[in-house]
């Protein structure tokens, strides 16, 4: 291999090692969530929303910096090239940018609770980390257990979006609740899907994901109820008078679902096929959520 090949396939691991894509996952719940107090207050603070936003993003580095870690400690990601810890060679190195991501992630909410007068925030976003620590933190490692997509429900909807819209408006909401589920079902996809080609090193490593519990084709018949449940939901509660009619704004992310359940249904069993559903579920994650935002705020 030429130095150029060589160097253009490191680029390659280090970016696959960073995920750039994923970070879209922890930019929406705020996003939305600030986008409800938008569409309830007609008021934003915008240096609570930046501050929030790259606390998320820092979160967000944090847990997948810890994955990693982890995941060097199981054996899971031997044969995962990209794998910081892989990459590195350094496993206590990679540790210590991961807690340095959450110490600054902290520093940046104590902020907004100072200036809030108030704990809240920073209690519900340390429960979320709570929740990233069970799911791969030893002794718990709940996502070896199947449980990772309900941990991850629970902190990027109720937990995440609710957060975001008390850091605007200091109280609770049942739109915001509601809205949180939207959210939510769409980044859980994004964990579901990612299990797909990881069948074979999941159970060397003892790991039951829930494809390795249902079997590649059972999981990939659930993904057009789920798919379509994010857009019924949204029309619900149109419907219903909770959200504004141009949050159907969202239904621009159709395509995006029919893509990834085709996709799956076609090359559920066949790894190196199927490994990029994970990027078209964070397609649709980011289309769907950045559109019910974007609606919220154009009401
Ligand atoms: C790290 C996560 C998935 C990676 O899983 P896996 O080990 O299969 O991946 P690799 O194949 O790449 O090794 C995601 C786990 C999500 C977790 C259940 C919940 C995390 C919560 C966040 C820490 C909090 C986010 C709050 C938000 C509002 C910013
Ligand atoms: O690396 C991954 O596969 C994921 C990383 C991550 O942070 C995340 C967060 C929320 C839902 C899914 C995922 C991943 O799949």
């Amino acid at each position: 291999m030429t130095t150029e090949l060589i160097t253009a396939s490191k680029n390659k691991l280090w970016l696959a090692a960073i995920k750039p894509p994923m970070y879209s996952v922890a930019i929406m719940p705020i996003w939305v969530g600030t986008a409800v107090a938008v569409f309830e207050t007609s008021t934003i603070n915008w240096k609570i929303f930046s501050t929030f936003m790259t606390a998320a993003i820092l979160i967000l580095a944090w847990e997948n910096l810890l994955n990693d870690v982890f995941d060097s400690e199981t054996g899971i990601d031997k044969n995962k090239h990209h794998s910081l810890v892989n990459l590195t060679g350094n496993k206590l190195f990679v540790l210590a940018i991961g807690n340095g991501c959450l110490a600054l992630a902290i520093l940046g909410l104590l902020a907004i609770c100072w200036w809030q007068n108030d704990l809240t925030v920073l209690g519900l976003i340390l429960l979320c980390c709570g929740l990233g620590y069970l799911y791969q933190g030893p002794p718990f490692r709940l996502g070896y257990q199947g449980l990772g997509e309900f941990l991850c429900f629970f902190a990027f909807g109720p937990l995440g979006v609710s957060a975001a819209y008390y850091s605007q408006t200091q109280s609770w909401s049942w739109v915001c609740l509601l809205t949180s589920i939207i959210v939510a079902i769409p980044i859980t996809l994004v964990l579901f899907c990612s299990h797909f080609h990881q069948v074979e090193d999941d159970i060397l490593a003892g790991k039951k994901s829930p494809i390795v519990r249902l079997g590649t084709e059972r999981g990939a018949k659930l993904l057009p109820g789920v798919c379509g449940s994010i857009f019924v939901l949204t029309g619900g509660f149109v419907l219903l008078g909770i959200l504004p009619i141009w949050t159907l704004l969202s239904f621009v992310a159709i395509p995006s679902a029919i893509k990834l359940c085709r996709h799956v249904s076609q090359y559920h069993n066949q790894p190196n096929l199927v490994s990029n559903c994970k990027f078209i579920a964070i397609s649709l994650q980011f289309w769907s959520s950045l559109l019910l935002g974007v609606g919220l705020i154009l009401h």
